[in-house]
């Protein structure tokens, strides 16, 4: 089943031409199906961020269309986008953004309270998601005093809280070092495949692009090529570094 379908996505910055115009997504079209795990890759300035912003309606596309669940995002006002996000989907960055204030499990449950659930609810989905993500220890902690790996498991379990449709990660392993890396790749794999939560990452990590399913790789602005996980991860990293010679631009963290 469809889950995110884009449509011939253009994207301009600074005015639709003329000077000073970046045209940063050049025609993508692009299909995921619910319950795949997929990483998106390319050189820097290729189009990346712009692509995951747009397909998760945190920017508007300049033409083009983009529907999640079925539902038509890029025809929707700004405060039905703010509400189709809050509600539908789930946000993971590289800079964890929880907030210093609130503990771990205040952090976890915020999306809850904005939802109006119940406080037995709430307690029933953090303890859920805190043992499937082994941070029950630290839930009355705050982000200040638990480490890199544990903020972004935090960070994890409060994009899942309201089980969105969908989740979009930006470079969730860009402040990590490689032993929590492989561990949050761990933590998406076990929401895909326990969950069956569709994920969808921007990464300049090749390690981390192995655990996914599917890479598309983009070149400036467009979609380029993509690979589909056969055999191993071994193998799948082999390969998603074949394509990125191929693809050519700045160096990779592997
Ligand atoms: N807000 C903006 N205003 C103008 N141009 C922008 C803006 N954001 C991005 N761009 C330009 O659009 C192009 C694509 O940028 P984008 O950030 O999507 O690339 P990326 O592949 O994510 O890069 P990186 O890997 O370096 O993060 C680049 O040429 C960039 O300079």
């Amino acid at each position: 089943m469809v889950i995110l379908d884009a449509r011939n996505i253009v994207k301009v910055y600074g005015g639709s031409s003329g000077e000073g115009a970046t045209k940063a997504l050049d025609g993508v079209s692009l299909s995921i199906n619910k319950g795949e795990f997929v990483a998106i890759m390319g050189p820097s300035g290729s189009g990346k961020t712009t692509l995951l912003n747009v397909l998760s309606g945190i920017d508007q596309p300049t033409s083009g269309e983009v529907s999640i669940s079925g539902e038509e995002i890029s025809e929707m006002s700004g405060d039905q986008l703010a509400l189709f996000r809050r509600k539908q989907l789930g946000f993971v960055f590289q800079e964890f953004n929880l907030l210093d204030s609130l503990t771990v499990k205040e952090n976890i449950i915020l999306p809850m309270v904005l939802e109006k659930k119940t406080a037995a609810d709430m307690d029933t989905k953090v303890h859920g998601l805190a043992n499937l993500f082994e941070i029950d220890s630290i839930l009355d902690k705050y982000p200040y005093n638990i480490s890199g790996g544990q903020q972004q498991r935090t960070a994890v379990s409060r994009a899942l809280v309201n089980d969105p449709a969908m989740i979009f990660a930006d470079e969730p392993t860009g402040n990590l070092d490689s032993k929590s890396s492989a561990v949050i790749m761990e933590c998406f794999e076990k929401i895909v495949d326990e969950l069956s939560t569709t994920v969808l990452l921007v990464t300049h990590d090749v390690f981390a692009a192995s655990y996914c399913h599917k890479v598309v790789f983009i070149k400036d602005g467009m979609i380029y090529s993509s690979i589909v996980k056969k055999g191993s991860r071994k193998e799948f990293l082999n390969r998603i570094m074949d394509n990125l010679a191929v693809l050519g631009g700045r160096t990779y963290d592997i």
